[in-house]
């Protein structure tokens, strides 16, 4: 396999020190820059995998005000760029303050060129990982159900089993609480089968009055009933050539149950006060929080279409079963509307994480968003455990194995970071992991 070429961009206004880099790193295609300006230009054109960059830059060789300044420009214009900062003894002190500007690492002078070969590889392999890491995701975005965030195994795997069903014509059944994305899935059945171009037509039948939820699944002909002024066509009819979501298929009274069967079974449908039998080919996806099989021995659901409508059924999990995306799913909602409105992203205090991840989301992920979006309009700042109207400490739900390491994990983490105040080599000393390793798992808890 051909390895991508990748550019090292070397910054540093001695041209001694350029040279020596440039015959070091010959391997690599080197970019040799001595100032700002032509540093930020190169960064624009080439984007850089890795950039050796010195603090001492013209006008102010004696101090670090330009190599800060540069290293600030580098990474807006080049986020993923590995900037590895070098420095003399002079500004030593300025190497931590550079690390959590955001640069990678940091060398100080004189060259131990063996030394700063291996800093460079370690920074090319990261960069490496993260592109392959990205394109990964891009490529299964393409063809995954749109808007669906998680990061949560159980949850992928009903990502895969959507995306299987949608190529068929089956009914599926979505079983899960309120919020916990039963609509999206099932718009995701829809978007990702053959009948994409078609309508998505939703009803929810537990938001509409039993008397005037007839006529709405089925239209009615002029005169039908006093005030059917003028021929409607119903939900089922329009979804003709499309998808017919039902929400809260459990709330559907047994009178329209049997009618619903016929439709299904005939694929027909007559308008409320008509005689017609107009043909309707589209899909059924049925989604509800209730409990059917009971509503079934209880008497107030028909099994026959418990069946017709569940030839395909999914249960999709609580958030608190996730214990993988509560924090995904903030950081994306967080940036996603700062970013809508035009409002600098405040991110998250330590005790808004460990709140996000503590508490057991009754209402799921339609109450994760009000909270954040609350949070949003009235923080001054990062948005912490009060700001979202949570409890700062976990509550004392008993958790599984998994959860508990999970939090554990988190809990060390956030600590780590706070106490090295955001300096991710110094917390990875602390947690005693490679770099790499948190970088990763700062990513996996939604955390970077
Ligand atoms: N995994 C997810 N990633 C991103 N957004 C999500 C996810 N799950 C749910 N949402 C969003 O949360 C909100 C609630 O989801 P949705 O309406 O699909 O839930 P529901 O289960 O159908 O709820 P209800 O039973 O109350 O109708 C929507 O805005 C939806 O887009």
């Amino acid at each position: 396999m051909n390895e991508p070429t990748r550019t090292l961009l070397i910054v540093d206004d001695d041209p001694g020190i350029r040279g020596q880099l440039k015959w070091a790193f010959d391997d690599l295609e080197c970019t040799l820059c001595a100032d700002r300006p032509s540093a930020i230009k190169a960064v624009r054109k080439e984007a850089p995998a890795v950039v050796l960059l010195d603090l001492g830059l013209p006008p102010d060789t004696d101090g670090p005000s330009e190599g800060l300044s540069a290293l600030r420009d580098i990474l807006a214009a080049s986020p993923d760029t590995k900037v590895i900062i070098m420095t003399g003894q002079k500004e030593r002190s300025y190497a931590l303050k550079s690390v959590s500007l955001g640069a990678y690492d940091f060398y100080e002078k004189p060259l131990d060129v063996d030394e700063l070969r291996l800093i460079v590889r370690r920074a090319l392999k990261l960069y490496d990982l993260e592109q392959d890491n990205r394109r990964l995701q891009l490529e299964s975005q393409a063809n995954a159900i749109p808007d669906l965030i998680t990061a949560s195994p159980k949850m992928k795997s009903i990502g895969d089993q959507i995306m299987r069903l949608a190529k068929t014509d089956v009914s599926v059944l979505i079983i899960g609480d309120s919020g916990t994305g039963k609509e999206l899935l099932s718009r995701g059945v829809h978007s990702l089968s053959r009948r994409s171009k078609g309508p998505f037509i939703a009803i929810n039948c537990a938001a509409i009055p039993e008397n005037l939820l007839e006529s709405e699944l089925f239209g009615y002909e002029r005169g039908a009933f006093t005030g059917a002024h003028k021929t409607t066509i119903g939900k089922i009819e329009q979804a003709h050539e499309g998808t017919l979501m039902l929400d809260e298929i459990g709330d559907l009274p047994l009178s329209l149950q049997a009618k619903l069967l016929r439709v299904l079974q005939e694929k027909t449908i007559e308008r409320v006060g008509g005689r017609k039998q107009i043909a309707i080919n589209f899909r059924m996806v049925c989604a509800t929080n209730c409990d059917l099989e009971k509503a079934i021995a209880e008497g107030h659901f028909r099994e026959d279409l418990y069946y017709r409508v569940g030839e395909a059924v999914v249960q999709v999990p609580p958030l608190r079963d996730r214990p993988e995306d509560a924090l995904l799913i903030a950081h994306h909602f967080l940036d996603t509307w700062s970013h809508e409105q035009g409002l600098k992203n405040p991110g998250f205090a330590g005790d808004g994480l460990a709140a996000i991840s503590h508490y057991h989301w009754p209402g799921n992920v339609r109450e994760l968003q009000s909270r954040i979006k609350r949070a949003l309009a009235t923080a001054n700042g990062r948005i912490s455990a009060a700001d979202l109207d949570l409890a700062e400490s976990p509550d004392e739900q008993i958790l599984t194995i998994k959860m508990a390491r999970q939090r554990a994990e988190l809990d060390s983490i956030q600590k780590a970071m706070a106490q090295t105040d955001g300096n991710i080599s110094e917390a990875a000393r602390l947690l005693d992991v490679s770099r790499p390793t948190l970088y990763q798992l700062l990513n996996e808890h939604g955390l970077r």
